[in-house]
């Protein structure tokens, strides 16, 4: 667990900034920080990895002190067993891709088990064929999957992503947080991932911190996320309902995969995993329409029969409905006038309607 309290004034010359973030992050799964731009992500990734000197307060992990002002204690950036995957990859000019990474591991600290292998960090980042590259033969995106396959070889205390995949196109940024989804699961540590991209945190967070003008304003449950997110004052595409099931089987002739999610199913376009595969599945909330019928005249191929636990205008016009169906909660945005014309309000059975193509490139394996 990495339990923090830290404060930091940053002053230039025309205004300044001060953060001020308190939370603890436990050693299962990935959780994101998400925030507008200059909210203070990456001066607290700095802090926690020793890199910001200014920082005061305190930081623990487990039995370990890192910070603690009042007694002037400081554990330098070498001694945390950070993995540190920057913005921009700054991988070393002068050496291969090979070399890159087994210097990550020359610099490790001695006595963790909780490592990852050379061979693991080269397939789960499909490098195979680009070890023996120098960085300025390798495209922004390849750059980047040695970036985060050398920060994950030098953890072993804490993982710390600013922005991963930017630079990935979107096939490769599909496979990559599957792989890191897969990755946690073994190295049972903190890991923090900064991102601006709710499509990002929703495909790989497990827990989310949301930031604002230097504080932690929530700290919250991946599948909790869109509670948060009208307080937020977030974008109308960030309403999304994120839920996990199991792939349940194909239909080869039609090209479909069929999702068991733990109290409904639902089809989508063939997904490139194998049945018995435990997938995250994200459901935009302006692609599920509601009918007070199940549909059968229509092109969609889910119609869930669920139940209206909230409805709250967003903004003009606009209404989220949240509905249950058994443990489940999936958003639905229609428009204000729509709510009125179905006479919805909360306890009102109803049918969630979403098109297949709605959910394409939605789901990733676990
Ligand atoms: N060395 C510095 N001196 C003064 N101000 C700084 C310094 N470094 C950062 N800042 C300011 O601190 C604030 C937080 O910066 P930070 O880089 O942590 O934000 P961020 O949330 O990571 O932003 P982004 O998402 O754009 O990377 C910004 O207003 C920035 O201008």
């Amino acid at each position: 667990m990495l339990s923090f309290n830290v404060q930091c004034l940053l002053q230039n010359n025309q205004d300044q900034f001060q953060l001020s973030a308190a939370g603890e992050i436990t050693n299962q799964g990935i959780t994101a920080i998400f925030g507008p731009s200059g909210c203070g992500k990456t001066t607290l990734f700095e802090t926690f990895a020793g890199l910001n000197q200014q920082a005061t307060g305190k930081i623990t992990l487990g039995q370990q002190t890192w910070l603690d002002s009042q007694k002037k204690l400081f554990t330098p950036a070498y001694q945390r067993g950070v993995g540190y995957v920057f913005q921009d990859a700054r991988l070393f000019p002068h050496l291969t891709v090979l070399d890159n990474l087994k210097f990550a591991i020359k610099r490790r600290l001695k006595g963790y088990q909780q490592y990852l292998s050379l061979n693991d960090a080269i397939s789960l980042l499909s490098l195979d064929s680009l070890i023996n590259r120098y960085p300025y033969e390798l495209s922004g995106g390849q750059q980047q999957r040695v970036a985060i396959a050398r920060g994950l070889l030098a953890a072993c205390q804490l993982i710390l992503m600013d922005e991963p995949s930017t630079a990935l196109d979107r096939a490769s940024r599909r496979e990559i947080w599957s792989n890191l989804h897969h990755i946690a699961q073994q190295m049972v540590i903190p890991w923090l991932v900064i991102s601006h991209d709710i499509h990002e945190v929703n495909q790989l967070a497990d827990q989310v911190i949301l930031m604002e003008a230097g504080n932690i304003t929530a700290n919250v449950d991946i599948f909790q996320l869109s509670h948060y997110l009208p307080q937020q004052r977030l974008d109308l595409h960030h309403m999304v309902s994120v839920v996990e099931g199991d792939l349940t089987k194909h239909d080869q002739q039609h090209h479909l995969s069929f999702l068991d999610l733990d109290g409904f199913k639902v089809c989508l376009h063939q997904l490139p995993y194998s049945p018995g595969n435990r997938i995250r599945l994200e459901i935009p909330a302006k692609d599920v329409s509601l009918a007070l019928q199940p549909n059968h005249n229509t092109s969609a191929l889910n119609s869930i029969p669920c139940t209206i636990s909230q409805i709250t205008n967003i903004a003009d016009g606009l209404c989220l409905i949240e509905l249950t169906v058994n443990q489940q909660r999936i958003l639905s945005l229609i428009t204000s006038k729509s709510c009125q014309e179905l006479q919805l309000e909360s306890g009102k059975a109803i049918y969630a309607s979403i098109k297949s193509v709605a959910l394409l490139s939605r789901a990733i394996a676990t």
